[in-house]
């Protein structure tokens, strides 16, 4: 029989121990083990949590990286370990604040773990203060963990949103009504599908985040609002593309610190593999449009175009994206970058650009064909795979204007050629490398 188990996952200071003690001095009927992963020195959570867990379980303590990449070997061994030795009939795993939980949830999915456990939850725990500062005023991130990498804090903030089952709004102690309002309203844009509770200081039912079975890879792999905006773009003929029509990764894994480097094919759901699968919430007769049904008031949509971006003028317009873009997430091509395929993620006012991978296109002859009888890649004449293709998210986007600034972004024959007159180009180049624009 396998343990079910839930991933707490949230950034630094969300509650996320808060909750978890919470949980665990109420009476939940379960024999619980503990999985803390802090990544300082000193394991306070890991501390305060087990005082919590005496009574009842285990708690296992792995301090010394991040259990969500760095750390992974280190984490199977330690969860396989539990299963083996000790007994309990329920998980807790406590990430640190700056793993995603996808991989998190991963090891237990598809890993030798996957013999002993079941993933019941992913359950993401947001400081509703944070969330509004960070996405509705564009305040100043603190950077309280240096192991992050390069990432801003935003899209760490929407990892934990965008992949999980459950989340839990807390700290609503800190905010207005009418700020809970707006977050909750930016949460629905960004992450639809997922159950909401709000809280303070983490006070939820046992029962709201242990044995719910809510978790299902491929759906919450798939629960993304920009997610789902490609899907049904793809779906409805803005391309037909199987969702890996480049050389590289696809924009989900938007991290290319060495730390977090991405891995192909590694992430529950992974979407080379499911692309077309979940649901796309199609509309009769809606064939024209590329947008998933409006959620909660909220817009997607997905810009597409082929010919390549100007790329100066491109850093200026995602600086002049207007603050009702809550999220934007897909690939870019940028003049003077033709071998690269870019990702671009754009959470609350930060941008984050990436090299993915190679464009079919740029590869020698042989290797372009064996990759275009592999897979059905949408191709074009004059620039192949090469595209640049961005699931918007927001609340009222004045779509025309973003179409209008994205444009005002397209190479013109009036423009020098970036690939011969040595054009300031502010995008990377090389594998493994990003810039915040
Ligand atoms: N005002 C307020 N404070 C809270 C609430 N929940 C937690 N806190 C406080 O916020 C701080 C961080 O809470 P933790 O539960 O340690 O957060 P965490 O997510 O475990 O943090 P890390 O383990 O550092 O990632 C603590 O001082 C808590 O007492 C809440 O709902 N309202």
């Amino acid at each position: 029989m396998t343990v079910p188990v839930t991933v707490l996952s949230g950034t630094l200071g969300a509650g996320k121990t808060t909750l978890l003690n919470d949980v665990l001095s109420a009476d939940h009927g379960h024999e619980v083990a503990v999985l803390v992963n802090d990544m300082g020195e000193i394991n306070v959570d890991a501390e305060l949590v087990r005082r919590r867990v005496e009574r009842t379980g285990e708690t296992v303590e792995l301090s010394n990286g991040c259990i969500c990449c760095g750390m992974r070997g280190e984490f199977e061994s330690a969860i396989i370990d539990l299963a083996l030795n000790h007994e309990f009939d329920y998980l807790l795993v406590e990430p640190s604040g700056i793993s995603e939980p996808a991989p998190v949830a991963r090891q237990f999915v598809a890993g030798h773990a996957s013999t002993f456990y079941d993933v019941s939850s992913v359950t993401t725990v947001v400081d509703a203060r944070r969330f509004y500062d960070t996405f509705r005023t564009g305040g100043v991130e603190r950077r309280d963990d240096t192991d992050a990498g390069d990432r801003p804090l935003s899209e760490l903030v929407l990892d934990g949103v965008e992949f999980c089952d459950t989340l839990v709004i807390n700290k609503t102690d800190l905010v207005t009504d009418a700020e809970l309002d707006e977050v909750r309203e930016m949460i629905r844009a960004v992450q639809p599908a997922a159950t909401m509770f709000e809280t303070a200081f983490g006070r939820v039912d046992p029962a709201d985040v242990l044995g719910t079975s809510r978790f299902d890879p491929e759906a919450v792999a798939g629960s993304a609002s920009w997610r789902r905006a490609l899907d049904h773009h793809r779906a409805h003929g803005g391309s037909t593309d199987d969702g890996a029509g480049h050389a590289g990764d696809d924009p989900e894994h938007g991290d290319g610190s060495d730390d977090h480097a991405p891995e192909r094919g590694s992430e529950p759901g992974d979407h080379d593999q499911e692309s077309d699968d979940h649901d796309h919430d199609d509309e009769p007769g809606d064939h024209d449009h590329e947008h998933p049904p409006a959620v909660y008031g909220i817009d997607s949509f997905v810009y597409q175009r082929r010919r390549p971006m100007h790329p100066g003028r491109l850093a200026d317009a995602v600086a002049d994206l207007p603050s009702s873009v809550v999220r934007a997430k897909g690939y870019l091509h940028v003049a003077g970058r033709g071998d690269h395929a870019l990702t671009l993620s754009r959470a609350g006012q930060r941008t984050r650009v990436e090299v993915a991978g190679r464009w079919i296109a740029s590869l020698p002859d042989s290797h372009r064909e064996r990759y275009r009888r592999g897979r059905s890649v949408d191709w074009d004449d004059r620039y192949g795979d090469r595209k640049t293709e961005l699931a918007i998210i927001g609340r009222d986007v004045d779509r025309d204007a973003v179409v209008t600034l994205l444009d005002s972004c397209l190479l013109t024959d009036a423009d020098p050629d970036p690939e011969t007159e040595g054009l300031a180009n502010p995008f990377p180049n090389e594998d493994g490398t990003a810039v915040q624009l």
